[in-house]
């Protein structure tokens, strides 16, 4: 019995004292943090034994919606359409185009390089009540978890995941409205830098099909810039910034600007239609450079006219060119550089240096252009090879040209006057521009035989034009504006009109 009593005794000492250390120690040490001590030795632990290494990326990152989350869900929703039982789906805001992302729960495998790589989307809610600022009603936050084997480490963190992120991001785009960018004056660069470009949505329809143009030019340039977009490890190994310069070169309406579109909507890019008079110097040119983005084209539209090439400004314009550009219009911006004091500052080494020095590698893929009615006023330093690599001269409408505008105006293939047009298109220097005007039916009255016949006639018109205007020149007159072409073409029609209805 007092042995009995003398255990109890022993017993409830060593609680008491149990108690009074432990008590102590969580003055001193917190439950939470044996707790956490004990969870980091057991994760250790765990990791030393499991033969798997886990990423996590987060959707969100402080109130910021993750980049690099995005990429992955977009890329993950096109691999997970074959695996996932459960999908999403959203339409993107300003086009028809249905995104599908993978389901909340949802596991996908894939393989890499032989290798076998796990994704896992997830969700988790925070413990209690939050306020949220997220746009999600509730407060849970998703990720993906992507798990490989620790021997993949390697190639999963150097090569996969700048895979996934690059696949993400072009399959974004992709999907994405595009947009039409242009610069804002200076003057209008308040608080941040955001308010460098203005933009609306692009959507204009050309495309490499609508595009009157020979058509080996036509697969020249379509080769061109499939081998660019391609390009990422190429230009890589040759040690060169990735970007491509072209220069289009023609007479008005011959299709420059058409052909900006036709390339934009063919790489999926968006374009920024730099107005360089509203640019005040290099630096701001530069500025402006590093804030457009990746996978865009560049435009200087009649580069002739903008810079003055032997450094010092020139007012080459009108004043009815002195507008601001097509994008800038319809934004109602106001052109800085068209009086004297806002006059810009660029130089052609400004120029040169946004074009291929060094600023110019800031950003990947990206493509200029430049175009030109004049060919020969462009410096040639500008315009050399490796700065604007591809030449492309869009010319007055061949035959085959017309073929191409005969069948998106009129819808006709072949016609019994097409063989009259081909032969009488050589002789008269007319543009696809002034063609289009002709094919183009006004009203559903106007058939295709009419709006032959009228280009029939316009050529005609052209012709005789062309004659007098040689002599002319032959007989040492002043030249003649060319647009009496378009006052006898107008006589012509009203006589033609007048006739059939007498
Ligand atoms: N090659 C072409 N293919 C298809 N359409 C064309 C072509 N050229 C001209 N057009 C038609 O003519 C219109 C004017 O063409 P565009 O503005 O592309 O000419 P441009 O060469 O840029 O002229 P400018 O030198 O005056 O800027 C276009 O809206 C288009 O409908
Ligand atoms: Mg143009």
């Amino acid at each position: 019995m007092e042995a009995v009593r003398e255990y109890w005794i022993q017993i409830s000492s060593a609680i008491a004292s149990f108690m009074f250390v432990w008590a102590t120690l969580q003055d001193f040490y917190p439950i939470q943090m044996v707790r956490y001590q004990l969870e980091r030795v057991w994760s250790k632990v765990e990791a030393y034994f499991d033969p798997y290494v886990h990423i996590r990326f987060n959707e969100y990152i402080g109130y910021r919606r993750s980049e690099a989350f995005a990429a992955i869900e977009t890329y993950l929703g096109s691999k997970s359409i074959s695996q996932a039982k459960e999908l999403k789906g959203h339409v993107v805001k300003h086009t028809q185009n249905l995104v599908l992302t993978m389901g909340e729960a949802e596991d996908l495998r894939e393989i890499f390089r032989g290798r076998k790589l796990w994704w896992a989307s997830r969700k988790t809610k925070p413990e209690g009540q939050a306020i949220s600022f997220y746009p999600q009603s509730d407060t849970a936050r998703r990720y993906y978890k992507l798990t490989f084997r620790k021997e993949d480490r390697e190639v999963v963190t150097g090569e996969y995941l700048s895979y996934v992120l690059e696949q993400g991001k072009a399959m974004q785009l992709r999907s994405q409205q595009r947009r039409l960018y242009t610069n804002n004056p200076s003057s209008q660069w308040y608080d941040c830098k955001k308010n460098l470009w203005s933009h609306v949505a692009f959507q204009h329809p050309s495309t490499f099909d609508t595009v009157a143009m020979d058509s080996a030019k036509k697969a020249e340039i379509v080769k061109d810039l499939t081998a660019f977009s391609e390009g990422r490890e190429y230009y890589e190994r040759v040690g060169k910034a990735w970007k491509r310069g072209y220069l289009l070169h023609g007479p008005p309406g011959t299709g420059k600007s058409t052909m900006i579109a036709a390339i934009a909507n063919f790489m999926k890019y968006d374009i920024y239609d730099l107005e360089l008079t509203a640019v005040m110097d290099n630096m701001e040119l530069r500025k402006l450079l590093t804030e457009t983005s990746s996978k865009s084209i560049i435009v200087i539209e009649d580069i002739d006219c903008s810079i003055d090439l032997t450094g010092d400004r020139k007012k080459k314009r009108s004043s009815s060119n002195s507008a601001t550009s097509a994008a800038g219009q319809f934004l109602g911006l106001e052109k800085a550089g068209s009086n004297d004091q806002n006059e810009s500052k660029v130089t052609l080494s400004g120029l040169l240096n946004f074009i291929d020095g060094l600023w110019s590698a800031c950003g990947s893929e990206r493509i200029i252009i430049f175009t030109t009615n004049h060919l020969d006023r462009l410096d040639p330093a500008l315009i050399r090879r490796g700065r604007m690599d591809l030449h492309i001269e869009m010319s007055y409408c061949t035959f085959e040209a017309f073929k191409v505008l005969a069948k998106n105006y009129t819808g006709l293939e072949s016609h019994a006057l097409f063989d009259k047009i081909g032969r009488m298109l050589p002789e008269v220097e007319m543009s696809p521009a002034d063609v289009a005007e002709q094919l183009m039916a006004r009203s559903k009255h106007v058939d295709a035989d009419e709006c032959l016949g009228g280009l029939v006639r316009a050529l005609e018109a052209a012709k005789i034009m062309k004659g007098k205007k040689q002599r002319e020149e032959r007989s040492g007159r002043s030249n003649r504006p060319l647009n009496r072409i378009r006052r006898i073409l107008g006589w012509k029609r009203q006589k033609s009109s007048s006739e059939n209805k007498s």
